[in-house]
């Protein structure tokens, strides 16, 4: 069913639409997760459907490789793909140097290796998103589930003398049971407040025994694309060091907004 779109859905809607003109055909493409990936998604599937864009996509999630196939992407793994040309991603928040924090949903996991598996990683998101420091959104760590406990405590020891407001690290829930990632994991969130030295914390945490991966992306994304409310969509190229900005308008009625889940 279609329904009308809050401004906080357009905004990622215009952003996901202006990322896709970056998509050639013959590449092979990192498709995100989440609810911004997911309009990224359903537009890449119209230009395949309307204009017979030849791709091959790489999801990060089982959610996202189910709205791949819905839409006619011609969907392959990693290990299929080799190497990526261009990854398209939400994120949960930003800095100015396109540091990022992802794995909200929980697919953070998939999301680096396949991120950091392609030649250009663009995030796409709404501008509510973008912050001075890193750290108000908690921090998703993906853990093995053997002992989990202890690694939170290990967790918890490594954060003393780092640069951070809050300690509180919490283990993510699905109603009652704990989260259960697509690799079999479980995530704590670390709510930190503030990261004052993102890369040390990305690094640090990822020497912890039982951690698989942190939310933390250091110099992995190259474009930001910002949408907002009312069409206007920047785009901000960090290696290159430009911004430009457009307006987009929005379909009277499209079945890109049918059905909207993730
Ligand atoms: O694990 C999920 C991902 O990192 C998402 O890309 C991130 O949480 C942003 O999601 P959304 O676009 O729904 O805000």
């Amino acid at each position: 069913m279609s329904r009308e779109l809050s401004p906080i859905d357009k905004a990622k809607f215009v952003a996901a639409r202006r990322a896709v003109d970056f998509v050639e055909d013959g590449m092979r493409v990192g498709l995100g997760t989440g609810s911004t990936a997911a309009f990224m998604v359903r537009c890449l599937g119209e230009r395949v459907q309307q204009e017979g864009l030849r791709i091959r996509g790489v999801p990060t999630s089982s959610r996202t490789a189910a709205l791949a196939r819905e839409v006619g992407i011609d969907v392959v793994t990693l290990d299929e793909a080799r190497w990526l040309d261009l990854t398209i991603d939400g994120a949960d928040e930003f800095d100015g140097d396109l540091n990022l924090i992802k794995g909200g949903g929980g697919a953070h996991l998939q999301e680096k290796i396949v991120a950091t598996a392609s030649d250009q990683m663009i995030v796409i998101t709404d501008a509510a998103k973008e912050v001075e420091t890193l750290g108000a959104f908690p921090l998703p760590v993906e853990v093995i589930r053997f002992g989990w406990r202890a690694t939170q405590a290990l967790i918890g020891e490594v954060l003393v003398g780092m640069d951070v407001l809050g300690r509180d690290i919490t283990l993510r829930m699905n109603g009652d049971a704990p989260y259960v990632t697509d690799e079999g994991n479980h995530i704590l969130d670390l709510h930190l407040k503030r990261i004052g030295n993102p890369r040390q914390m990305a690094m640090v945490l990822n020497q912890v025994a039982g951690v698989v991966e942190n939310g933390l992306f250091i110099d992995i994304c190259d474009r930001v694309i910002v949408g907002h409310g009312d069409g206007r969509v920047e785009t901000r190229d960090i290696n290159e060091g430009t911004s430009e900005e457009v307006r987009l308008e929005f379909p009277e009625e499209s079945n890109l907004f049918n059905d909207l889940t993730d």
